[in-house]
């Protein structure tokens, strides 16, 4: 795969322009008009909203269709009184580091999480630059009642609602025709109606489209699992909590199982987690990796303790700083791929057993050798169809060696000339049985002249030939041409010798 398909693809998409910025045209309209007339009005303006939904990505484009120079202070950067006054303060008093008097616009990123130790003094001295600047400043919030009421009246707020799916539908549209990906419109639906979040809606599809051509609504589906609510509130607890001792109580509450939970807790640790405590965090959860390994290896449940312990307590102590802000936690993205790898999997053994019917072999040697095999004889369509008749595989399997998608051109014409074929093949049986059965017969007449046509007489059963071991010739493999319909029993019907199948049966 290459690294550009690689890429965060919420972020290679991120908008360029505010034309690119989906819904909230009103807000989009009342920031353009805001910088257009920026002097006469209020300096700063707040884009308040819920996460993902193109707050961040408006300030961004603002500057670039402005032409403006801008600069970001994120949650992650130190936001004390001193640091806010010397990025911003200065600066945006006297124009450009170039110095000349072009605009520079500040963005500061969840502004609502001004308040912990880190930012103490950040919303006074922020109030302050306001005041003082001549350089349009934009916070970016979550919650506008969480900012104080003298920073609320300081600047123009401007309010993002959350997505339509019909907004998400056409950004995901232009993302897959830009990744050069085919999408069932079922599926783009099914990813928008889940969320209002532009950017989970994104996360989505890239971990949907994962090493696919085509995306489809079973890949959309698969790996979904109920969710209990209460297992957002531990993820609270341990990533925001004081009490390690109360998250590790919850936890004992919840029906999750230490393997799972620890997904959770890896999934979520890098949004919530910077630098030094990341570093903790991951290096805790890794010894409660340790612990589950030994769970595993030893069948020993009494170590599942020590694994909770690590990634509760252990994660939950490894933070230093605070963090605010809205946090959106999702369940592990593996869960998904494993989902599909799951049903991808469960197609294999059907396919291997089928085989293995026919073939007289273990479904592991069908798995082995037959199925690298049969894909390549898929590729001529006459044995495509052929083996599937035989075998009578159902779409999945086909897609499965064809190395195809279900609801692909090639697929549905194998499966339907294979059908036709089974059809034509039974047609045929009953005409021979047809034309060989006596006008009234017996059950038992009816078996018998059906086995043994009467215009070819059966010839006489040959005398059996020496084998190798009686000192005589080894007798020639017998070709089984068995009917695609099952016949009818005859009562003593010939043994035939019972012999494995190869490929070439086929
Ligand atoms: N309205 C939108 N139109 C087009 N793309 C969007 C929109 N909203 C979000 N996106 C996509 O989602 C990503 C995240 O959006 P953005 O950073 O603007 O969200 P936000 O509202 O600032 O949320 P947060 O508060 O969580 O940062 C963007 O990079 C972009 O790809």
């Amino acid at each position: 795969m290459s690294e550009e398909r690689c890429m965060d693809w919420a972020e290679k998409y991120r908008p360029v322009s505010l034309s690119g910025v989906l819904g909230n045209d009103a807000a989009v309209k009342a920031l353009r008009k805001w910088a257009e007339t920026f002097g006469s009005g209020k300096k700063a303006a707040i884009l308040y909203g819920g996460p993902g939904i193109g707050k961040t990505s408006a300030a961004l484009a603002l500057a670039h269709d402005m032409g403006w120079d801008y600069i970001e202070m994120n949650a992650s950067d130190q936001r004390t009184k001193d640091a806010i006054n010397k990025v911003a303060g200065s600066a945006s008093k006297t124009g450009t580091f170039g110095g000349t008097n072009e605009r520079r616009l500040l963005i500061l990123d969840e502004a609502d999480n001004l308040h912990g130790n880190y930012d103490r003094g950040g919303e006074a001295a922020i109030i302050n630059v306001i005041k003082n600047t001549n350089q349009p400043i934009i916070l970016i919030a979550n919650d506008f009642y969480a900012l104080s009421k003298p920073l609320r009246d300081a600047a123009e707020p401007i309010q993002f609602r959350a997505l339509l799916s019909t907004s998400i539908v056409k950004a995901l549209k232009k993302i897959c025709a830009a990744e050069n990906i085919k999408c069932q419109p079922e599926a783009l639906m099914k990813i928008a109606e889940r969320t209002n979040d532009m950017r989970s809606a994104i996360n989505d599809l890239q971990a949907a489209a994962m090493g696919r051509e085509e995306v489809t609504l079973a890949d959309v589906s698969t790996g979904e699992r109920d969710v209990p609510e209460s297992i957002f509130k531990v993820m609270g607890l341990i990533f925001r909590g004081d009490d390690p001792g109360k998250a590790r109580r919850a936890v004992m509450d919840l029906d999750e199982s230490p393997e799972d939970l620890i997904g959770w807790v890896d999934e979520n640790l890098p949004r919530e987690y910077h630098d030094g405590d990341l570093e903790r965090g991951f290096d805790a959860l890794s010894k409660a990796d340790l612990f589950l390994a030994r769970v595993r290896r030893r069948m020993d449940y009494g170590m599942w303790r020590y694994a909770s312990f690590m990634m509760v307590a252990g994660v939950n102590r490894a933070r230093k700083r605070r963090y605010g802000g809205y946090s959106k936690y999702s369940a592990p993205t593996y869960w998904q791929k494993l989902g599909r790898a799951r049903g991808t999997r469960a197609v294999r053994d059907s396919l291997a057993a089928k085989i293995g019917k026919y073939c007289h072999t273990s479904k592991r040697e069908a798995r082995a050798v037959f199925i690298p095999l049969l894909r390549v004889l898929f590729r001529d369509e006459g044995y495509a169809v052929g083996i599937t008749a035989r075998l009578k595989l159902e779409e999945d399997e086909i897609a499965f060696l064809l190395d195809a998608e279900k609801s692909s051109k090639k697929v549905g014409k194998v499966y339907e000339k294979s059908r036709d074929l089974i059809e034509k093949e039974v047609e045929h049986e009953i005409d021979v049985f047809a034309r060989f059965a006596p006008k009234e017969p017996s059950a038992h007449k009816v078996e018998e002249t059906a086995a043994e046509p009467a215009a070819e007489p059966a010839p006489k059963p040959k005398r059996k030939r020496k084998t190798a071991r009686d000192g005589g010739e080894v007798p020639a493999p017998a070709i089984v041409v068995e009917p695609l319909v099952e016949e009818p029993k005859k009562e003593e019907a010939p043994s035939e010798p019972k012999r494995q199948r190869t490929l070439f049966d086929f």
